[in-house]
């Protein structure tokens, strides 16, 4: 935001050895994405790629590149990328909100007040790995149990390490992949018909190698885990703060779906105020506050020839913040997302958090099933307010957009 007006809505700089032309203008980020091709390149992989060559170890989708990415793309999104397979999950999901509500009945009792959860992003990030995890692994870890077992308190350990240094460790994650393979190929070797999720279905079509079904796993943890808790904390916050948005959300969830309903995905359209809320969190604090593409042809962009090969920057925290793509941008007005066709439009290139095209989130519709679900089971269990431990979170940008300091919210019985 500060480079656009210094220098305007698209600039050329280096990151180190790395020359970037950034470019913060709607119409401009939709001709570099509508422009693209049928294997899109994010950013130069190649030390991911010769770390895991000289161990012989596999890409996942978020590193690898041209034709192995595409054979892997083709194999996962045939069971995640649409809303109707997702839908299917919304089962285990729901046992996982039922342990956060524990938790947080749990967590509530021990403060003083009865009512205060301090450190809400801790919570949510539990949830969102335990809600990862279960798709990804087809098995459950226990993030929200009173007692994490050691496993995954190593594996946490191990992704807060990962996440912290940005380098790939597999080891933890692969515990989990082959114990869930060692079943399933125990359920076929008796003869029985398996009948599973995603790890099943990777392993059983044989689609993928073990390496890349290692390789993929790992890198959709490492993709899924802190984007969704991020969000889920940054959509509290912003509802605690708002208690006006969020009683109309309330009596949205009320009116069309009731008090004790345990929603699935088929309720999510019912209440649309709910995906507009997800919409105008991820606007307003982008977990991917930019993106990249390298480019593949040569393009006039703005007037300026950019050479094939060139790292561009998507700047998509300061295209949601123009007046001129969201009237009144700094506000927090989820309604904004309700006129006409914009909930199911993919192509508001002002605000694009999942990305866009071929190359964008496979996990969206998981992200977005975890998340509508458990902000509609909340609203139903509890009025979140502010505490007197609320303070003013500000956004901090490492890589990811994350609330820079502990979210602490009361979450109060609907009476
Ligand atoms: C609120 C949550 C999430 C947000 C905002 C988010 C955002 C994004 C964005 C912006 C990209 C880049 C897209 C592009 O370049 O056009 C991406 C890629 C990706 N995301 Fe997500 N994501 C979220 C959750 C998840 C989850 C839950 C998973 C896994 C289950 C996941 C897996 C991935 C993978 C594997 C890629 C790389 C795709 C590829 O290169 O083909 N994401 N995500």
């Amino acid at each position: 935001q500060k480079h656009t007006q210094e220098y305007g809505k698209i600039f050329k700089s280096h990151f180190g050895p790395q020359f970037v032309v950034s470019i913060a203008d709607r119409d401009m980020v939709a001709q570099v994405l509508r422009a693209e091709g049928a294997m899109p390149q994010r950013a130069n992989m190649e030390s991911w790629q010769e770390y895991r060559d000289l161990r012989g170890r596999s890409t996942g989708l978020i590193s690898a590149e041209g034709e192995q990415w595409l054979k892997m793309r083709s194999v996962l999104r045939q069971r995640i990328l649409k809303p109707k397979d997702v839908a299917l999950f919304s089962g285990e999901v729901n046992q996982v909100i039922a342990d956060l509500i524990k938790r947080i009945y749990i967590l509530r009792s021990q403060a003083e007040d009865g009512e205060t959860v301090t450190n809400v992003n801790d919570l949510f990030f539990k949830y969102s790995m335990e809600g990862v995890a279960t798709i990804l692994y087809e098995s459950r870890l226990g993030c929200l149990e009173n007692r994490v077992p050691q496993l995954t308190v190593e594996y946490i350990e191990a992704l807060e390490l990962m996440f912290s240094m940005f380098k790939t460790s597999m080891y933890a994650g692969q515990i989990h992949v082959d114990n869930k393979l060692r079943d399933i190929q125990c359920q076929t070797d008796r003869g029985e018909r398996v009948r599973g999720g995603l790890l099943t279905y990777l392993f059983l079509s044989q689609a993928l190698t073990r390496e890349e079904i290692y390789a993929n796993v790992t890198e959709m943890l490492l993709a899924g885990v802190d984007t969704t808790s991020f969000t889920l904390s940054w959509a509290v916050y912003l509802l605690a703060r708002h208690p006006e948005v969020q009683q109309t959300v309330y009596r949205e969830i009320v009116r069309n779906l009731g008090v004790r309903h345990v929603p699935t995905a088929a309720d999510v359209p019912k209440v649309p105020l709910v995906r507009a809320l997800l919409k105008e969190t991820l606007r307003l604090f982008p977990v991917l506050p930019g993106n990249g593409r390298v480019t593949q042809e040569d393009l006039v962009i703005g007037g300026y020839l950019i050479p094939k090969g060139t790292q561009l920057a998507l700047c998509h925290y300061a295209t949601s913040y123009e007046d001129e793509n969201f009237p009144r941008a700094k506000e927090f007005r989820p309604e904004r997302w309700l006129r006409k066709g914009n909930l199911d439009r993919v192509d508001n290139f002002g605000s694009i958090p999942f990305g866009y095209g071929v190359r964008s989130c496979i996990g969206r519709r998981i992200a977005e099933l975890e998340i509508h679900l458990v902000v509609i089971q909340l609203l139903q269990h509890f009025e979140i307010k502010t505490s007197s431990q609320t303070k003013a979170v500000h956004a901090k940008t490492h890589g990811l957009l994350a609330p820079g300091e502990p979210i602490h919210v009361r979450f109060v019985n609907r009476k």
